[in-house]
Formats: structure tokens, sequence, C-alpha cells
């Protein structure tokens, strides 16, 4: 791991480190002064100190830990390279602390940045701004920094605002989730109903672990950076630093079909709304979006974000024992479901995967992790591109499975089908003779007999494959995919 050619002379011998994506969107931030008054990724005494009342040690209010974990081999470097994905490089840290994180056990290393090269990728980036790019207005600017589109009541209500206070509009669509595209889309397709000369700017402000009053905190640091006198929010958060303007409640006035503030719609007069529940029930079966509710490019956005069941991509992840009926239930699975058509099916079964995707794998627990990550990786990109994956690996490991849902979770939807069938069934079966081998101690570290398997707790299904043919299997799980939506019933 040393830096690239391109770098000064100076920094090539430096190691070189790639943070995860959400700590190069904390160490875009960090170089764009969007998070200032912090230079750098925060060190124990400070992270603890925000942690535990929302003040950097010095008393500067910070609401967020902003941190950079390592493997422990670089926690003795004074300086590193830090590098995007495809080995750019973006700053070097000046080390100023290695330390252990006392709740993961994960390395961090502190210390101020030198910027080399600003990120350049990712979509809409032609729209992202510096706060030291932007001209600052002279009088009031309302900022709102949104993860969600704008939906027809809080376009009247962010109009209404800005009108009272009499201030520009600052909108800061916020990045960090894998619909970025959509949001921006969406949002830049109500541009003509924001009031007039609004400034839209893309931030990648990845969502932290914290709670909603954290979060208004850390959003009203980015609205006064980027120059906001004001934030709109739900909720007043004491220490914001802009204040906080909440808007009134508004609600569809039904007889008269407008959205006006609730206090302004006659008693006799009924009110609709609709709640993200209902609207993630429509979207879901891909039925129409009211046009009272949002614009038809916003409803399109909302739809192309969280596709209906029928057309959303999904990965069926089999895990159990060698010999519980994985390969047979998952290629049953398959040829149901390409037998019913209007879904693309790839089938990752484990034996095969193991002869191409991950050939000279061994049965260690490391890699078996790897092989169940490459695993998750290409069902994840065919989930994200409206598929079917079927996975049929033992996949021995609860904290890899869990690894591969959030992969998967993240780009459409993700059942886990335990094939429950008791290891003496399938040691009777034993179809490869493989049980015999290992009992006979001719394959180490085999699964159920000399290696663990933990049992998942999380299963979507369970099939014992001992009670059932694999007829019966099969129609459990397509019984489960039509409940569910994923496919229309016969
Ligand atoms: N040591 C050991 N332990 C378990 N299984 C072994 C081992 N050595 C070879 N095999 C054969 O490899 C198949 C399991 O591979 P997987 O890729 O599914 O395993 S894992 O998920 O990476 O643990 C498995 O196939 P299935 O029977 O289809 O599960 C076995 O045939
Ligand atoms: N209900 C059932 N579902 C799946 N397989 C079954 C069932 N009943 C018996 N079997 C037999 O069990 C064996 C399972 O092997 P396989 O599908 O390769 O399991 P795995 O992929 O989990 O190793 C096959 O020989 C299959 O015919």
């Amino acid at each position: 791991m040393t830096a690239e050619a391109g770098l000064p002379d100076t920094l090539r011998d430096l190691p070189t480190w790639t943070p995860g994506p959400a700590e190069l969107a904390d160490l875009e931030l960090l170089l764009a002064g969007v998070y200032r008054p912090l230079t750098g990724f925060l060190g124990s005494f400070d992270t603890a100190m925000v942690i535990a009342g929302g003040r950097l040690a010095d008393g500067t209010p910070w609401p967020v830990p902003v941190t950079l974990s390592v493997p422990k081999e670089l926690t003795a470097e004074e300086r590193l390279v830090l590098q995007d994905p495809e080995g750019v490089p973006l700053a070097v840290l000046q080390v100023a602390e290695a330390w252990q994180d006392p709740t993961t056990q994960a390395w961090k290393l502190a210390g101020p940045l030198e910027a080399l090269r600003a990120p350049a990728h990712g979509p809409f980036h032609s729209m992202r701004r510096r706060p030291d790019e932007i001209t600052k207005s002279d009088g009031p600017v309302l900022a709102v920094a949104t993860r969600d589109p704008l939906h027809r009541k809080q376009l009247g209500q962010l109009r209404q605002v800005a009108e009272g206070l009499n201030a520009q509009v600052l909108l800061l669509p916020l990045l960090g989730g894998e619909h970025d595209e959509a949001l921006v889309r969406a949002l830049l397709a109500v541009r003509k109903e924001l009031p007039e000369g609004t400034q839209i700017i893309p931030v990648p402000l990845v969502r932290h672990d914290i709670d909603d009053d954290r979060d208004t905190l850390l959003r009203s640091h980015v609205a006064a950076a980027y120059g906001a006198t004001h934030l709109l929010a739900d909720a007043e958060v004491e220490g914001t630093a802009v204040p906080v303007v909440t808007p009134e409640p508004w609600a569809y006035d039904a007889d008269v079909e407008v959205w006006r503030p609730v206090a302004r719609i006659e008693p006799d007069h009924v009110q609709a709304e609709l709640s993200q529940n209902q609207l993630n029930a429509l979207l879901d079966r891909g039925e129409l979006i009211p046009d009272w509710f949002t614009t038809p490019a916003v409803a399109a956005e909302l739809a192309v974000a969280r596709p209906p069941k029928h057309e959303r991509g999904l990965t069926v992840f089999f895990t159990g024992l060698s010999g519980s009926g994985k390969s047979t239930v998952a290629r049953g699975l398959a040829d149901a479901l390409v037998e019913r058509g209007g879904r693309t099916v790839s089938l990752l079964d484990g034996d095969v995967v193991r002869r191409l995707l991950s050939a000279g794998l061994t049965f260690s627990k490391a890699d078996r992790d790897l092989n169940i990550r490459r695993i998750g990786y290409v069902a994840a990109e065919v989930t994200r591109h409206g598929g079917v994956a079927i996975c049929a690996p033992i996949a021995p490991y609860a904290a890899t499975r869990a690894e591969v849902r959030r992969m998967v979770s993240a780009v459409g939807d993700f059942i886990l089908v335990h094939v429950s069938t008791p290891l003496e069934v399938c040691e009777r079966r034993d179809r490869k003779g493989l049980y015999a081998k290992a009992r006979a101690g001719q394959i180490p570290e085999f699964t159920g007999v000399s290696d663990p398997y933990e049992e998942p707790a999380d299963a979507d299904l369970s099939l014992d494959t001992s009670t059932m043919s694999p007829g019966e299997a099969v129609r459990h799980v397509l019984d489960l995919l039509v409940a569910g939506g994923w496919i229309r019933g016969e």
C-alpha cells in the first residue's frame, strides 16, 4: 500500500488508505469547510466529549463524532494519504493520535488534513459547491437540508415560511443513500414551484448514527456553513448553529382542493393527508400517487427510488448445512420463476460459485466470509438492477449473512431462507460422500462436523426438507413471494 504516481515526490512513499463511503463523505465535508470548525478527524477525547455532551473538548458545540477507522497496521504511521476507491489521493492526514474505540474496538486515527484534490465523481457533481464558492446573500437565507422530496404540502409550507422571513431559499439535498439521483431529480422537478432565486446545492451528508435532535443540530451547522441564517425543520432544538423555523401544520382541504394551513381550513371541510406508510403501500403496489399529494414528476421519481414490489430487485438467500437441500430448492425456485415469466433470475449456487467466482478459496473462516461477501456483492448488483438473485451457499456465520442483508437491502429486498434440515438427515443423505470423509478426518473444518454453523435467528422462512418434498419446499418460498407482493399469484 504505497501512494500512486502523480503525487508530489515528498508524499510518494507514504502509506495509503481508502476510507469507507461514509468516511469519504465526511472527508469531503471536512476538506470543503462544511464541517467548520472541524479541520480533521476527531481524537478520543473530543469524540467522548461529543458523544456525552455535544461539545468538543474545548467547549465548542459539535453534535456528531467524525472519526476515521483504519486497520491496526496503520496506527503506527505519522502521515497517511487518504484516497478514493479508485486510488486517487484526496488528502494527507497528519496523525495526531491513534486510538481504539472503546465500544466497537475499531482503531481510529485523528489529526488535521491537507487537501490534495477535491473528489470529482458522483451524479450531479457539477451542482456541488464549497461554501466559499457561493455568493453570500445580504438578507435572510432559509436553508432546507433534506433527504426527502418536497411534496405539495412541504412546498406550501416552505413558501409560507420563506415569505414570512422575506428570505432567499437554499435547498440542500443531503446525499448518502442509494437513491441520491432520484432525490436530486425530484427536487429539480419542483424547481418552478420554489421561490424565485432558490439555490440547490447537493451535500454529501450521510446519515450518522445519531438521534433526531443531533441530526437537526448537524443540519444547522451545515446550513450555517453555507451562509444560511435560518433552518427549516420539524422541531426546534436547543443550541442550533442558526435558528430553526418550524412550519405551521398544513393539510389538504379536499372540499376546495388546495393545501393550506390547518388553521385556515373550515371546520366542516374534509382534510386529507397521506402518511409515509400509506405512500409506501401505494408505491409497493405500483398504484398511482394522487396528484393532490405530489406533482407527477416527483411521483415518477418516488417510483424509481421505490419500485413496485413485483418489479423491485430481490435476493432470496438460502443458508443451511451441506446436503440440507439448498441447491435443490434454489434450482426449483429459479425454474418456477422463469416459467412464470416477468422476472430475470440469476442463480448463484454454492458449488458453482466456488468453481468460478471463488475459485481457489478454502473453507477457513476468512475464506468462507470472503466467498459470502462476493456472493453478496453480485446479488446486490443483480438486485439493484431489478432482477432476482437466488443464492445457495452454506453461509455458516450470522455476521456475514447480516452484512449481505445490509448490502442488498440498500438497493432492494432481501429474504433469508433457512434450510433447517437436521444434521443427521443431511449426513444420512451424504450425496457427495463428504460427511463420511469428514467423520473419517479426511476433510478438516467440515460444517456441522468439525466447523460451526450459526443457526439464523432472522430467517424469513425455515424449511426442514426432511418433512417435505422438494416441490413442497419450492411452493413455500413461492407462497412467501406472492404474499409479500414480489410475484403475482396464479
Ligand atoms: N469443509 C467443508 N465444509 C463445508 N462444505 C464443504 C467443505 N469442503 C467442501 N465442501 C463442499 O463445498 C460446498 C460448500 O461451499 P459453500 O461455498 O456453500 O460454503 S461456505 O458458504 O463458504 O461456507 C458444500 O456443498 P453443498 O453440499 O452444496 O452445501 C460441500 O460440497
Ligand atoms: N424436500 C427436499 N428438498 C430438497 N432436497 C431434498 C428434499 N428431500 C430430499 N432431498 C434430497 O436431498 C439432497 C439435497 O442436496 P442439495 O440440494 O445438493 O443440498 P445442498 O445444496 O444444501 O448441499 C438431494 O439429493 C435431494 O434430492
